[in-house]
């Protein structure tokens, strides 16, 4: 015996994830078919070898997670998820492939960073593994405060933080976000960058309650999580999930807003960045 958890295989849940694997399939099949013409294997054979590529060398050229982001990845890979929601100690279906990870946390952080944050505002925080990461790029007197509905989850990013130097920066909000938010706006608070990733048929009311309260500083930014929905905002519209079709409408909502200015980054699942425009 190694003693060594092995860490269940993540599913595929990004637009790039998903072609990869379809194009793996393809490769698979073609390289068994000696009657095929050689210069569609090869094409299909580059278009796999392009696909597969792309992740690990963001990887490799990305600043190293801290040994606090990676023991929270690895723990949050090797709990039993499924196991936990039947059993009701989670309140809420999770799962490993929710966790953002080491380029998005890297991101994140760098925002945090180059718009010189000092209140951010996490609405979806599950283990903690994005709020780790950019409270580890907020000043010494910088706050973060995340909203989890799901005390479990919760309880193993509280577990997180405290063996991190810079987990006392963040402070943990437990309840229904819509309800926490209401709560902050009516308390006053307001911050600098707000990261929205918790329920997608939600996402329009935190960003209308970002936009229409002083929560969203006036010079703040906010990022939004998922909004190229594993690719379904831009497939046939009949084909779409529920969240599929939430994220859509957000995107819509969001495009057509004379408030806003946006950009949606092609990274992972879609990350928009969204800045309030001054008249
Ligand atoms: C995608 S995960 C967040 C991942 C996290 N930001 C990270 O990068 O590791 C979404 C989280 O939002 C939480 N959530 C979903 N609906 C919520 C709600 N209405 N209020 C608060 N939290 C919610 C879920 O319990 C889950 O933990």
């Amino acid at each position: 015996m190694s003693g060594v958890i092995a860490k269940p295989i993540a599913r595929p849940v990004t637009p790039l994830g998903i072609l990869t694997k379809k194009l793996e399939a393809a490769v698979k099949e073609i390289n068994q078919r000696p009657d095929l013409p050689a210069e569609l294997v090869n094409n299909i054979n580059q278009a796999w070898c392009l696909a597969a590529g792309l992740d690990p060398y963001l990887e490799e050229c990305t600043t190293q997670e801290s040994a606090a982001l990676a023991a929270l990845a690895q723990k949050t890979a090797t709990e039993a998820w499924g196991e936990h929601f039947t059993e009701g100690t989670t309140v809420r279906p999770l799962e490993q492939e929710m966790l953002s990870g080491h380029i998005e946390g890297q991101i994140l952080k760098m925002f945090v960073r180059m718009t010189k944050a000092k209140k951010v505002l996490e609405i979806g925080m599950f283990t903690g593994y994005s709020a780790l990461a950019m409270a580890e790029a907020l000043p010494a007197d910088g706050l973060l405060v995340a909203c989890e509905v799901d005390p479990y989850a919760a309880e193993v990013a509280q577990a997180a933080f405290e063996r991190s130097p810079d987990g006392a920066k963040i402070r943990v909000e437990l309840g229904s976000a819509l309800e926490t938010l209401h709560k902050l706006a009516e308390s006053g608070e307001s911050f600098d960058l707000v990261f929205i990733d918790a329920d997608k048929r939600e996402y329009t009311a935190y960003f209308y309650i970002l936009l229409n309260t002083n929560l969203l500083a006036p010079d703040g930014f906010i990022c939004v999580d998922n909004t190229l929905l594993q690719g379904e905002v831009y497939l046939p519209a009949q084909e779409r999930t529920v969240n599929g079709e939430a994220i859509a409408q957000f995107n819509r909502t969001v495009a057509l807003d004379p408030r806003v200015e946006q950009v949606l980054l092609p990274l992972r699942d879609g990350l928009t960045i969204i800045r309030r425009v001054h008249p």
